[in-house]
Order: C-alpha cells, then structure tokens, then sequence
C-alpha cells in the first residue's frame, strides 16, 4: 500500500503554490450537468479521484465524457436512472445526482451512500425536499427511490442548512413548474458555484449565498462554458502548512472573501497576509497563539478545516478548544496526533488542546481526507519521519500535495 514519507522540522516552507479547482463546487456541478441537454463545458475541474468516480457515475447513466484542457460532457441521451453501490460507495456526494435525475427523467434510484468516518451523514434533509416538490420516496434492500410525474415548485424550510440537501433541492427545482423558495438554506461559497453553473445554463436561480434561495422552474437546461471556483479548503489547508512550519508562501487562484473565518482565526494565532488581487503571501509568526475554534455552517468556520487547525494549535503556545458542531464524529484524527506526542483531551463535541513543543514521527493513518491532511501538516512539524498510511482519503481532495509541499521546501515523498 502506498505511503506517503515526511521528515520534519527541515526547513520552514518557502515559495508558492497554486490551488486547484475546489472539489466541492465540482462535484456538484458535474451533477447538475445531467440538467443540460447539450454540452456541459467545464474548466478547473480538479483531476481527483472522487471527481473520477463522478464522472464514472455520469457515464453509467449515459452521459458522454470528452477528458482534456476542458471537460465536455454530452448528457443530452442519459436514459438510466440508478448509480449502484460500487459507485456510490466510494463517494458520498455521488447521491447529489438524484436532484438532477429526478427533474430531467422523473425517477432516480440510487445506493444508500451508508455513514463514514466523521459521522451518520443522512439524507433525510434531500428527501424532505424531493417530497415537497411533489416526488415519493421509498427506501429498501439499500436503495432509495424517487419519482414524480411532475415537480411543483413549493416553499422548503430545512431543519439545518444542509450543504448537499440545499444542493439537490436546488437542482430538482430548476426544473419544476413554478416558484421553489428553500429558506434557511446553506450559503456556502460552492452553493453559489452551483447557482452560478445552473444559471449559465439557463436556469433562474436567485439568492444563492444567502439563506433563502429563489428558483424559478424553466422548460429546459442546454449548453454552457463554466469554469470551477479555487478549492478554499485547499487553500486553507497551505495557509497552515505555512503557519505550522513558520514559513512564508504565496498562495496563486484564491478569493480571500471565501476564507474569511479561516484567515481571521490564524490572524488571532499571529499569522500576517498580504493580499492581491488573486493571490495571497503568508507569512507565519516565529511562536503560534493559541486561539479556539468552533466549526459552523458558512460564513462560520468551515468544518473540512477543523482537523488542520486543530493540528496547528497541538504547538501553540497555550492552550485551545476546538469544538465540531458539524460532524459528530470528525475527531478521528486526535486519536493519531496523540501517538505523535500532541496533548489533546477529547470531551464530547470539544478537543481541549495544550500546545506541546515538539511533536515525534511515527506511523499515522489518515482516517479520512481532512484528517489526511492534519496528518501532512504534523509531519511537516514532527522530529523524525512520519509515515501517512490509508493516503487514498487524502488523493479524494487534493490535487499533487505531495508535489505541491516538496516545491516549497517540504521533505516529503510518496513510497510502496
Ligand atoms: C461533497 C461536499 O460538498 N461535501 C461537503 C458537504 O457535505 P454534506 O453536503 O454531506 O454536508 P451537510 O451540510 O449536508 O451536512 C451537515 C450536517 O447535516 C447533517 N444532515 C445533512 C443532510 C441531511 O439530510 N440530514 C442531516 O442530518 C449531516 O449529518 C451533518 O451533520 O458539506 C459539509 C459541511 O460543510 C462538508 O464538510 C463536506 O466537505
Ligand atoms: C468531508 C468532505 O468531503 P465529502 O463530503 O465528499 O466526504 C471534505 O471535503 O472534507
């Protein structure tokens, strides 16, 4: 199985970086284009492997994919309406194809993604939705079923402002006859992608980024050019590397307005940005500060960056708490950091974190792609070489880290 090697404390990184299209906004989009009957050209769509699997998932259902400098993908003739489990297994988001399958063809029947790592992960939130709108739902022998004759647009209220519920709400209800208005919707900068890529499309979204969204339904969705948001938490994620290791970096294809919460806590914990019209230096303090953290639904702090700070505060000075209020299971990741050396207490949804000196290389896994991450950024910090097992979480998010840290000074190499 493939490792991943880094020898830390070598050097504090140094250089630039560039960020990837952000996963998050394209998978998504790649499920909205089932919407177009036409082509749907793309741009940025980062080369991962869970935007691989999506794209398997829009061939199993029809689609044509044309792989280069620009993704097209041809969903005019899709005709099937299941993504099986081998599929959906591998990727929870690939049940965002529902909302899409479900307006374009009036019946999707797709795998129970099932939990993970970070926690139960229902779709409660989707169905209400589809419900609303005037579709059924059954559930048996792992498969959830919908199909409607006709969508009607409707008012949703969602209990929580579900990222992937908003979404497959939203897709469903570009299509439908009439208003949908989905309030306490999630605002976070990939719903507005999404509203962005369906608009260009010739859907009539309005309010994304807000906490009511507006849809007007439309007959059809055709051709369109789309070029994908820079991955936020990718950015953020080299942001701490640079923090971690007191480096000073440049960050290339960012918008700083997406990572407010992230950059205004590492300010707190001493870290200095300039900041340009697409880029952005960082330059970390020489001692870290020891700030607490409280992960939220958008413009709160983002969730996929908990596990990254929380490493960064395990060598602050002082001591932080750092509580999920998202997952209720994204701790995966102490677990490891303790065996590094680092002082964390786990208490209910709170990580109480004593910033230590030094942490000690050893053998980690990464439990999952965010965890995978922190596991990088302690190695970058550690005495010693760590060794990163299970790295196939972190190939779902980021695109040529290891390369990506080696360009900037980092020891670190992949390894049989
Ligand atoms: C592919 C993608 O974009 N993934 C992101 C998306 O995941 P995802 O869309 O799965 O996250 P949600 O916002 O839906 O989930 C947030 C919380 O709501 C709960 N919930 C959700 C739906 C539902 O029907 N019922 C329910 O109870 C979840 O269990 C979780 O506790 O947003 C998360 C929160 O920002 C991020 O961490 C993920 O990286
Ligand atoms: C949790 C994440 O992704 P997913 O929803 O695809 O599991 C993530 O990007 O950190």
């Amino acid at each position: 199985m493939e490792k991943i090697l880094i020898t830390g404390k070598k050097a504090p990184l140094k250089g630039s970086v560039k960020v990837s299209g952000a996963k998050n906004a394209a998978l998504p989009i790649l499920a909205a284009s089932l919407l177009c009957q036409g082509v749907s050209t793309l741009e940025d769509v980062p080369p991962l492997q869970d935007v691989k699997v999506m794209l398997q998932v829009l061939e199993q259902l029809g689609a044509t994919v044309e792989k280069g400098d620009k993704l097209k993908i041809n969903s005019t003739k899709i005709k099937k309406t299941e993504a099986p489990y081998e599929l959906v297994k591998k990727m929870r988001a690939s049940f965002l194809v529902a909302g899409p399958l479900l307006a374009r063809l009036g019946q999707a029947t797709i795998s129970l993604p099932g939990g993970c790592a970070i926690g139960t992960r229902p779709i409660d939130l989707h169905l209400k939705g589809f419900e609303a709108l005037g579709a059924k739902t059954e559930c048996g022998s792992g498969y959830i079923k919908v199909w409607a004759d006709k969508l009607i647009g409707t008012n949703i209220y969602l209990d929580f402002p579900s990222v992937g519920a908003t979404e497959n709400i939203m897709m469903a209800a570009t299509l439908a006859e009439g208003k949908t208005t989905i309030e306490n919707a999630a605002a976070e900068p990939e719903i507005v992608d999404l509203a962005n890529f369906l608009n260009s499309m010739g859907a009539n979204i309005k309010g994304a980024g807000t906490s009511v969204i507006k849809i007007k339904g439309v007959n059809k969705l055709s051709d369109c050019t789309y070029t994908v948001i820079p991955d936020r938490i990718e950015a953020g994620t080299y942001m701490v590397a640079a923090a971690i290791t007191g480096g000073d970096i440049t960050i290339e294809n960012v918008i700083m307005d997406h990572l407010k919460p992230v950059v205004a806590k590492l300010q707190e914990a001493g870290v200095k940005f300039v900041e340009g019209e697409t880029n952005v230096k960082v330059m970390a303090p020489k001692t870290i500060t020891a700030v607490d953290i409280k992960t939220l639904p958008y413009p709160g702090f983002p969730t996929d960056m908990q596990p990254q700070l929380l490493t960064l505060m395990t060598v602050a000075n002082g001591s932080s708490v750092v509580t999920e209020s998202i997952f209720e299971n994204r701790f995966m990741h102490v677990h490891e950091l303790h065996r590094m050396g680092a002082k964390i207490r786990v208490q209910e949804r709170s990580a109480l974190i004593t910033g230590v000196e030094r942490l000690s290389a050893t053998e980690v896994k990464a439990t999952d792609l965010r965890a995978g991450a922190a596991m990088l950024l302690a190695g970058l910090v550690a005495e010693g070489t760590t060794e990163v097992t299970d790295i196939y979480h972190i190939d779902r998010g980021y695109v040529g880290i290891v390369k990506k840290l080696a360009n900037m000074g980092a020891d670190i190499k992949r390894s049989q």
